[in-house]
């Protein structure tokens, strides 16, 4: 059966993060992933996954997030069966640690991973990728390595601005023009951007890499305010905060 992707970009507003799941209606049991679930709105998300008749797989990191705890841990104990996945480079634990070139298949839909460093150690942007051959739109998950108009900061979790600048002008800036690129956030009411836009218009990395490191060096923006706790969390995907949630 031909693959057919269901998506949604759902949001969480503490954080302004968004989660975006996928599916593959091709498929039988109409495999899904969730890419970037936080753990305040994983009952939403679980119940929409429900509504829609899915079966999730994956429920998946683009990175150890700062500023919010994942919802992978509360997926995982609420529904078994469902892996978390997260980059080996991140060094956090998971079902399921990927490197730059897996894919990650749900029916005949897969995500491919791209490592885009520099926001953190660990930073993946996943695309999407059909098995079979035929024509398929194609989108980029980009977590906080690009926002739209914007980017990951650089001033922790082993953030470096040389790497974020080759990450994106080699890995997300060398996609298709037309491709949608999906961030892990955003702060000012946009949605979706993509990849000719950000090469004209993103203030930051149209520049050249000095000028953008000097831009990252004077961001002055003050830590997440929930990074303590967050960070070693997410290194567990979430998992040792489950106990007193499920
Ligand atoms: N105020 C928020 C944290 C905001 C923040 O630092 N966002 C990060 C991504 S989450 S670690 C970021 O990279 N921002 C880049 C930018 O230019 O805004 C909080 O307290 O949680």
């Amino acid at each position: 059966m031909a693959a057919r992707l269901l998506f949604r970009q759902l949001f969480e507003k503490e954080s302004s993060t968004y989660t975006y799941l996928l599916a593959d209606l091709g498929h039988p049991d109409k495999l899904a992933v969730l890419i970037d679930p936080v753990d305040r709105t994983v009952d939403r998300d679980i119940t929409l996954v429900k509504e829609l008749g899915l079966k999730l797989v994956y429920a998946m990191n683009t990175h150890v997030h700062a500023d919010h705890v994942t919802g992978t841990g509360l997926i995982k104990a609420k529904m078994p069966g469902v892996k978390s996945v997260i980059s080996k480079a991140s060094k956090a634990v998971a079902d399921h640690v990927v490197e730059h070139g897996d894919k990650i298949y749900f029916g005949d839909l897969f995500l491919e991973v791209r490592a885009t460093p520099g926001h953190t150690v660990g930073c993946v942007t996943y695309v999407t990728g059909v098995g079979s051959d035929q024509p398929y739109p194609r989108m980029a998950f980009t977590g906080d390595a690009l926002l739209i108009h914007g980017c990951g900061r650089t001033d922790f979790q082993g953030g470096s601005s040389h790497q974020l600048y080759q990450s994106v002008h080699s890995q997300i800036f060398t996609l298709p023009k037309d491709m949608l690129l999906y961030p892990g956030h955003d702060y000012k009411g946009f949605t979706v951007t993509t990849v000719g836009e950000e090469i004209v218009y993103n203030p930051r990395l149209t520049k050249d890499e000095e000028t953008f490191k000097d831009i990252m060096e004077n961001l002055n923006l003050a830590y997440p305010k929930m990074m303590d706790v967050a960070v070693p969390s997410n290194m567990v995907c979430g998992l040792q905060d489950i106990i007193s949630k499920v």
